[in-house]
């Protein structure tokens, strides 16, 4: 099957133009310009409403060889606002496909250009740091893209999550839960109690996979929107709450933050923050957040601390930076091990942990697994104490 190409560009911020082709005509998108280093899990990185508003550089040079299923998603739309590859498969082979990558693309009309050298790409972003960009073949004319990206807000300072999180609260269900028919995960079901554990999950973008692991715990999941205030929480009766991952800068979210802080000081029970949610709760602590230059996207990124490491899939553009007045509250449990920023924290006197990866993997390691265990461990000693 061959399908028609068109010329196209990518033109960043800084006036770097470089030349594809697309197979969708009368195309312009606008977006951070950021880079995942993975060699899978294009499905999920498009699906994952944490990369909402970016653009994504996969340095993996083809991408699409096996093609697109019914289970990986991880949210019930397309949240990229393109895709930059070197090669798109033409085929798709994998026992799982559903439809090739290139039927996806077309039937969801998904910005994209390929044939872009992507790891001189990588390198200039690494070298220059993450700018706004634009995939256009609808206009070429490099002044008219210009004078669009002058106008097109950074990432620095958007919050984001209000336009990914729910409206309303939801129980999580078969829906929102994948149970795959490919048990390469090897998740045993855990059957930690007789009566139910309420978890709630407070929702800044979140990813079906977290709802996965949490329902693979046997409780009930309580999915809540960003901006839950505490009585909206506590009428729930949790036994645990989850912060999840999101899109955006975590320092905008400040009614999450204000409603965070109410939670912390009024409950006793577990809080385990992801990613987004990692964020969030150091902010509520009385830590900062700051921009990384060019962020932490793949599957491989070391994090740990005292010779202890663990392979990790990571998502982030913002880190968490702890100032010293905070250190009395918080203990620092993992760093990442390629630049020593933050990548894990530890409340020291309440249930409270969290960090900066994503422990539900998907796509990525499992080493991080344990952390859910350790989150429904803690549930338990409190809950049957
Ligand atoms: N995956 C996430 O939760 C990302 C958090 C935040 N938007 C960041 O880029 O740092």
């Amino acid at each position: 099957m061959t399908y028609p190409s068109y010329q196209t560009v990518l033109f960043l911020e800084d006036g770097t133009l470089y030349h594809g082709w697309s197979y969708i005509n009368s195309c312009l998108s606008i977006g951070e310009i950021v880079f995942n280093t993975g060699m899978t899990g294009y499905q999920e990185i498009i699906t994952d409403p944490s990369y909402s508003q970016q653009i994504i550089t996969f340095t993996y040079p083809e991408i699409g060889n096996t093609g697109v299923n019914h289970e990986d998603n991880e949210s019930n739309q397309i949240h990229v606002k393109g895709i930059i590859a070197k090669n798109i498969s033409y085929q798709a082979s994998n026992w799982r496909k559903n439809q090739s990558f290139i039927e996806y693309i077309l039937e969801y009309k998904i910005p994209h250009i390929f044939g872009i050298d992507t790891r001189a790409l990588t390198k200039h972003l690494r070298k220059n740091g993450v700018m706004n960009g634009c995939i256009s073949n609808k206009i070429l004319d490099i002044n008219h893209l210009n004078h669009i990206l002058n106008q097109s807000p950074s990432m620095q300072g958007r919050n984001l999550s209000n336009l990914v999180t729910t409206d309303i609260s939801y129980k999580a269900n078969m829906m929102h839960v994948r149970y795959k028919t490919y048990a390469y995960i090897n998740h045993k079901k855990h059957n930690l109690h007789k009566e139910s554990i309420n978890i709630v999950v407070i929702d800044f973008g979140v990813k079906y996979n977290i709802l996965s692991r949490l329902a693979d715990y046997g409780c009930n999941i309580n999915v809540v929107p960003a901006n839950s205030t505490y009585s909206d929480i506590k009428i729930l009766n949790p036994d645990g709450i989850l912060l999840s991952n999101g899109p955006g800068d975590p320092s905008s979210m400040i009614n999450s933050i204000n409603n965070l802080k109410i939670l912390i000081e009024a409950v006793h029970i577990p809080i385990f923050g992801i990613c987004m949610g990692h964020q969030i709760l150091s902010l509520a602590l009385g830590g900062k957040t700051f921009k990384l230059k060019f962020g932490h996207r793949g599957l491989n990124h070391p994090a740990g601390i005292h010779q202890k490491a663990e392979i990790t899939s990571q998502n982030h553009g913002f880190a968490v930076r702890i100032n010293s007045s905070i250190s009395d509250l918080l203990a620092i449990t993992h760093f990442n091990l390629n630049d020593c920023t933050v990548a894990g924290i530890l409340h020291k006197n309440k249930p409270i942990f969290s960090v900066q990866y994503h422990p539900e993997a998907s796509p990525g390691p499992h080493d991080s697994d344990y952390l859910f265990n350790h989150f429904f461990h803690l549930i338990k000693l409190i809950k049957y104490k």
